[in-house]
């Protein structure tokens, strides 16, 4: 049997992403105990009824109480309160870890409440499904897929280190990135798809009034992936926009000529415009198959919804 990485890790917040760490933590046997926290009573309730910690606490400070490694698994609006909260009650030595969407606002949302002789590696998980809460984790969700450690200039690299161990352990490839390269990254590749996903089944909302109920009946599979991901939590994606307000903007500004670009070709007839645009895409989805990077989770349809 291997070697716990933390005698004891405490998780704040118990959604999916908080879960899911649980269940991969007890595969790998990679903590002597883990304790958690959610705000509201009846997530307490689920985690004790479904067993998900070793130990369920009324309160953050409890849970946090000599606790190796603390995780903050809340929306990323929320870090910065729940870090205030726990500040006191760290233990010295221990590290601060986190799973938010946004890097950039996290860091600077925590960083200030860190107490003296606390470690702090922000981090993000690559990796989700439109469900939430205690029930929808499940241990494999991080197998395979990326998880970026942003560390701020001058961090322990022990403690860095060791948080890459767990997430390795955890299944996760694990890499280091900047925080507002991060934001700017991901702005491209989560949070903008999430908007567009957001408007298009509000756009097609507005129209099943028109046609009744056609659009949910005859929905294509396009359309179906994109309800997928618009039933992802409300709460969450709220606070990610308003929190990497100024990457997304530019990427959405981006998004927007292009539409333009697009919508001119298909007034005008540009077919040569339209089908170089397509051969284009098409090469990049079949790159990232190449790449073996098409890592898409196998687990659509797992857990509750929220
Ligand atoms: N869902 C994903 O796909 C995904 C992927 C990677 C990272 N993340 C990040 O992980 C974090 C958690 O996401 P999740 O999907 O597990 O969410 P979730 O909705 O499943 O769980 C969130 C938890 O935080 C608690 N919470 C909400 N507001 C709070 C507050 N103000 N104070 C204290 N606790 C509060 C909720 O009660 C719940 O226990 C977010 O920061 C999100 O950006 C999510
Ligand atoms: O698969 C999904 O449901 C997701 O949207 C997961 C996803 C993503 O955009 O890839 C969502 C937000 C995260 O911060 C990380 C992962």
């Amino acid at each position: 049997m291997t070697q716990p990485v933390y005698d004891r890790i405490a998780l704040i917040g118990l959604g999916l992403i908080a879960s899911s760490m649980a269940h991969a933590i007890r595969r790998g046997n990679l903590a002597g105990e883990i304790t958690g926290y959610a705000r509201s009573e009846a997530t307490r309730e689920t985690a004790r009824r479904i067993n998900l910690c070793d130990r369920i606490c009324d309160t953050a400070a409890d849970a946090v109480e000599d606790a190796d490694l603390v995780v903050l698994c809340v929306p990323v609006g929320a870090m910065g309160p729940v870090m205030e909260e726990i500040a006191p009650k760290l233990k010295p030595g221990a590290t601060v870890s986190d799973v938010g969407s946004v890097k950039r606002h996290v860091i600077e949302a925590v960083q200030p409440h860190i107490p003296q002789g606390v470690h702090f590696v922000p981090a993000h998980p690559l990796a989700g499904t439109e469900h939430s809460g205690p029930e929808a984790g499940f241990a494999e969700l991080y197998d395979n897929r990326w998880c970026l450690l942003v560390p701020v200039e001058g961090t322990d690299s022990d403690a860095v280190e060791r948080l890459r161990t767990l997430w390795e352990g955890m299944g996760a490839n694990v890499d280091e990135m900047d925080a507002d390269h991060h934001d700017l990254v991901l702005a491209v590749t989560s949070h903008a798809p999430h908007l567009i996903a957001y408007t298009m089944v509000g756009v097609a909302d507005d129209l099943r009034r028109v046609t009744d109920s056609e659009v949910i009946k005859y929905s294509a599979a396009g359309f179906r992936d994109f309800t997928r991901i618009a039933a992802s939590d409300p709460t969450m994606w709220r606070d990610v926009f308003l929190t990497n307000k100024d990457a997304t903007l530019e990427i959405l500004g981006r998004f927007t000529e292009e539409l333009f670009a697009l919508q001119r070709a298909i007034r005008t007839g540009d077919g040569e415009h339209l089908h170089d645009y397509f051969t284009r895409t098409r090469a990049i989805r079949r790159g990232i198959i190449e790449a073996g990077q098409d890592t898409a989770a196998p687990n659509f349809g797992r857990g509750t919804k929220s």
